[in-house]
């Protein structure tokens, strides 16, 4: 009777769990489930099971939602999924769970929020152009200099602008303290294993294992990466009050809130930490992709040249108010954050209560996981979705086809807070690289053209693998332009 009653309070309407693949005792579906592009199993399960997928892991629930449609209609307005799974590991032990997007949903959570909305807005974004633009064009001119370098030099131009808007920081070069802590605290991410993460949230006493203990070097790393993420958020904290305390501080978005004193340091401290986290690397990943898809899509490459031309002239560089007469320039922005999502599974959320959505019980504490990629390759949506062609989205029939920007970016209360920063980010470093250089296949030692090796790399992020390619200034007077602007 104990049993039943407990299991009537938790599934009153008794309506079945989604379908989904047969769990093991005790591990759920762990064995099923890849370490690497997990969406890839999940997109599979799409085949067999549907669009709304139910699996288990250490007898934690999880649902996949396989379509875009399904996760904006579960995952939409309502508050009851803005929560996040515990991250026993990397949100308890390594401390990362006082980030924006891993804390739990509640009162922090709605003042991080809060603080953020009116400086990421789609119109208070607008006050970080002047930076994008001028990082953008630094960019060009290290890619004169280094073409062969072209990765880390986006790495180190992201890193800058995140920096100067976050802190007013202007970062001189990538061994610049800060940056070097920011990536080695995103550098400890990877290492996190989402299996480790699970059993620990089935035994979350394991977290109390004493360090000396023989089996503890779990807790040991999480420690010492631990320290890693409070210096990140500390250091360039610390350096903006110092400033303000000397009246030398440059405007950004944390000089700006301790202005105006409606948060406490900690609040204010954590949400500016987790812009630099959640931020870069994602950016960095659109735009190395970019690279790759002009390299694979010369012909892409050729129409987006002529419309900027067509705009903007042989004698200056593009600026954000160019934008609105460059309808192509806008299909490869889409493109861009369509072809390889650089959040394949986003961020998981959590049902707060028992739901009931299509006649199936979902429970509560059920991690909710949108397949981002499953919806980006979706071919009901996007004909041929492997192909980079932004000419899907254009003209009237392009107004038909879902806009990427709907489902890359998250849902419902937890969509990401940076999406109109990086839409803009990728814009002008996108139009700017094309307005100055040829992109193009690498050449081996005869001088021939080679296929660029494609493959991506795994986690909550995902890269392109480093590549080759060739990246050569259009013309002489593209170089001088470049060059005046230094
Ligand atoms: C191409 C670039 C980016 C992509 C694809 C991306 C994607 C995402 C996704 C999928 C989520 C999870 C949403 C959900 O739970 O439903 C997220 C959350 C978040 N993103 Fe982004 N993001 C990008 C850039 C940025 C930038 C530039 C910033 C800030 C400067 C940022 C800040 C955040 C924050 C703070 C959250 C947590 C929101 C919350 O949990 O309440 N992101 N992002």
């Amino acid at each position: 009777t104990f049993y039943r009653r407990r299991s009537y309070a938790a599934n009153p309407r008794r309506l079945p769990l989604p379908p989904g693949p047969k769990p093991e005792l005790f591990i759920g579906n762990v064995r099923q489930m890849p370490r690497k592009q997990r969406w890839l199993k999940f997109a599979e399960w799409k085949k067999t099971y549907g669009d709304i997928v139910h699996a288990q892991a250490f007898g934690q629930h999880l649902v996949i939602l396989n379509s875009y449609q399904l996760a904006s209609q579960l995952l939409g307005p309502r508050a009851l999924y803005s929560d996040r799974p515990q991250f026993q590991f990397l949100g308890e032990l390594m401390g990362w769970g006082r980030m924006v997007s891993l804390i739990q949903y509640g009162d922090v959570w709605k003042r991080y929020r809060k603080l953020i909305h009116p400086a990421m807005n789609k119109t208070a974004v607008r006050q970080y152009w002047p930076a994008q633009q001028k990082e953008a064009r630094v960019l060009l001119q290290t890619l004169i200099d280094r073409p062969e370098d072209f990765m880390k030099e986006i790495r180190s131009m992201i890193g800058k602008v995140v920096m100067s808007t976050v802190y007013g920081i202007n970062v001189e070069s990538p061994e610049n303290e800060y940056i070097v802590m920011a990536e080695a605290a995103l550098e400890t991410v990877a290492h996190v294993s989402g299996i480790g993460n699970s059993l620990l949230n089935m035994f979350p006493i394991l977290k109390y294992t004493p360090t000396w203990f023989p089996w503890s070097q779990f807790k040991r790393n999480a420690l010492k990466w631990r320290v890693i993420a409070e210096k990140m958020v500390e250091m360039p904290f610390a350096d903006v009050k110092r400033k303000m305390a000397t009246g030398k501080a440059l405007p950004s978005f944390t000089a700006a809130c301790l202005e105006s004193g409606d948060a406490p340091d900690e609040i204010i401290k954590w949400t500016a930490g987790t812009m630099y986290a959640a931020g870069s690397d994602t950016t960095v990943a659109s735009l190395t992709s970019f690279i790759l898809a002009m390299v694979l899509y010369p012909e892409v490459q050729k129409r987006a040249q002529a419309e900027i031309d067509r705009v903007v002239g042989k004698d200056r560089l593009p600026t954000f108010e160019d934008r609105a007469e460059m309808p192509y320039m806008d299909c490869v922005v889409k493109e861009i954050l369509r072809w390889k999502v650089v959040s394949p599974l986003a961020i998981p959320h959590r049902a707060m209560e028992v739901d009931y959505f299509q006649d199936y019980w979902i429970p509560k504490g059920t991690s909710v996981i949108p397949n981002v990629w499953a919806m980006s390759q979706d071919e009901t949506m996007y004909k041929d979705p492997e192909r980079f062609w932004p000419e899907r989205f254009e003209g009237e029939a392009g107004k038909n086809i879902v806009d990427p920007h709907s489902f890359v970016f998250g849902f419902g209360r937890r969509v990401c807070t940076g999406s109109h920063f990086a839409d803009a980010n990728i814009f002008i470093v996108a139009a700017s690289i094309l307005a100055a250089f040829n992109i193009s296949k690498p050449l081996d030692e005869n001088g021939n053209e080679v296929d660029p090796v494609v493959s991506f790399s795994t986690g909550m992020v995902t890269h392109a693998d480093p590549f080759k390619c060739t990246i050569k200034p259009r013309s002489a007077t593209a170089i001088s332009l470049i060059q005046a602007e230094g």
